[in-house]
């Protein structure tokens, strides 16, 4: 990507100020120079302002889907037949899969699949019927196909050559509850879509959305490593509505442009192992102690401010499809080449102690490419005291997702 400013800062070993990349795969360090408003731009997900404006070339609100979109109501869209039937073909052909497709999160997400230039093919996969949702979907005129899958006999062929599966199946928090009590239920569901997955399309990204993420990725690890096909690079756990969620929160405080914010979030995905790293803040922004208290509480408590307001009816099902949608686009990207895709997620990791760790990557055509462990330097007393704090929890999640599959190995 072409600098377009005089202020450039590096990552890697040979950087002074900027950050430290290191390689997943014990490669060693590699040094890439960037400029802040490009490494901003990257943490933008669905590029918002941008993509609103139809500036964004593959973002799922870019171009290619306002054209298609504003042709249908335009007085002169038929001058611009030709042109615009250039822009509404796909710009890549990647296979996603949505397991979990009818639920709360599903649906809309599929939607927001459903715009990207970058997708050709979209399969929706349910123990519920999900044919009523692929008839109302395959109707919107962007270039996905859409199909339907109900059921476990489905299940194989809806993950064929699938590139990206997303998994958002199992059930959600009512007040009360907290993430670790969905794990008798969920962790089964987890196991058993990604024993189908292993078995069908091993070379897929997954993103684990199914709560506890904390423990369904060590399980998702678990039976990936005994079905022999585990790669570490290629699984995630969706974090990024805690970086969505952080990004919001502080513009909000701060009176910033929501465009221009980005938190890291580090730890895993439940209360106080969310850790939003405000100190690097991007841009540099200047919090009080209380300022640093009240944001990391109410980031930390976020799922539960939307459990307690749905009161019984769930849990953030339009905010996680959005911040979904971010985490599917960015893979996509860096899957076609994109070599500036950066994001948080919660990954086999050596960043710490703990085996898996929410940090932010860099992503590539073969997942994860490196872990950017600079943001872990220099963090403030708080950050510090609060990570140290989050260990054990962590670490009690993690093993407890491990023991469960290697209570019940998988089937071969
Ligand atoms: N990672 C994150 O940041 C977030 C995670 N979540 C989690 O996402 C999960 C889903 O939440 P919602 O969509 O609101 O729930 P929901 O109940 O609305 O939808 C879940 C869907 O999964 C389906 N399902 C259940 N078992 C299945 C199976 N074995 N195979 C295929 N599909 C199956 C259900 O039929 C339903 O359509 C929950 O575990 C929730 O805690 C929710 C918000 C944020
Ligand atoms: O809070 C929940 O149960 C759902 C969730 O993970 C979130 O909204 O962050």
């Amino acid at each position: 990507m072409a600098a377009t400013s005089a202020t450039t800062f590096s990552i890697g070993s040979t950087a002074s100020a900027g950050s430290k990349v290191s390689q997943v795969t014990q490669s060693k360090a590699f040094s890439i120079n960037f400029n802040p408003k490009n490494y901003l731009r990257s943490f933008c997900g669905l590029k918002a302002v941008n993509s609103v404006i139809c500036e964004s070339e593959s973002s799922f609100f870019g171009t290619e889907s306002s054209i298609a979109l504003n042709r249908s109501y335009s007085t002169k869209a038929q001058k611009h037949t030709d042109r615009s039937y250039r822009y509404v073909q796909p710009r890549a052909s990647y296979k996603v899969a949505i397991l979990g497709a009818g639920g709360g999160i599903g649906q809309p997400l599929a939607l927001l699949i459903k715009m990207s230039p970058l997708v050709s093919a979209l399969n929706l996969y349910d123990i519920a019927n999900v044919k009523g949702v692929a008839a109302d979907l395959s109707h919107c005129n962007t270039p996905s196909q859409v199909a339907d899958f109900t059921g476990a006999s489905e299940l194989a062929n809806c993950l064929k050559d699938v590139n990206v599966v997303v998994i958002p199946a199992g059930v959600p928090r009512k007040p009360g509850m907290t993430r670790d009590d969905l794990f008798n239920i969920n962790a089964n569901i987890v196991k058993t879509l990604v024993e189908a997955v292993a078995d069908n399309c091993p070379d897929a990204f997954i993103h684990i959305i199914s709560n506890p993420v904390n423990s369904t990725v060590p399980i998702a690890a678990e039976v990936l490593k005994q079905k022999g096909v585990y790669d570490p690079k290629k699984l995630f756990g969706v974090t990024t509505l805690d970086v969505v969620r952080a990004n919001t929160f502080v513009a909000q405080k701060k009176n910033l442009k929501l465009i221009d914010v980005d938190v890291p979030v580090i730890g895993g995905h439940a209360g106080i192992t969310i850790l939003p790293l405000l100190s690097k803040t991007k841009p540099a922004v200047t919090f009080t102690d209380e300022e640093v208290e009240e944001l990391t509480v109410r980031i930390q408590n976020a799922g539960t401010e939307v459990v307690e307001a749905k009161a019984g009816a769930g849990s953030a099902t339009l905010s996680m499809a959005y911040a979904a949608a971010r985490f599917v686009e960015s893979s996509l990207r860096a899957l076609d080449g994109d070599s500036d895709v950066y994001e948080c997620s919660y990954i086999q990791s050596e960043l710490t102690e703990l085996p898996f760790f929410a940090s932010r990557i860099k992503l590539g055509k073969n997942g994860v490419e490196a872990v950017i462990s600079s943001e872990l330097q220099g963090l403030t007393e708080y950050e510090q005291k609060a990570l140290d704090a989050l260990k054990p929890e962590l670490k009690a999640s993690i093993e407890k997702g491990v023991a469960f599959v290697q209570k019940q190995p998988v089937t071969a």
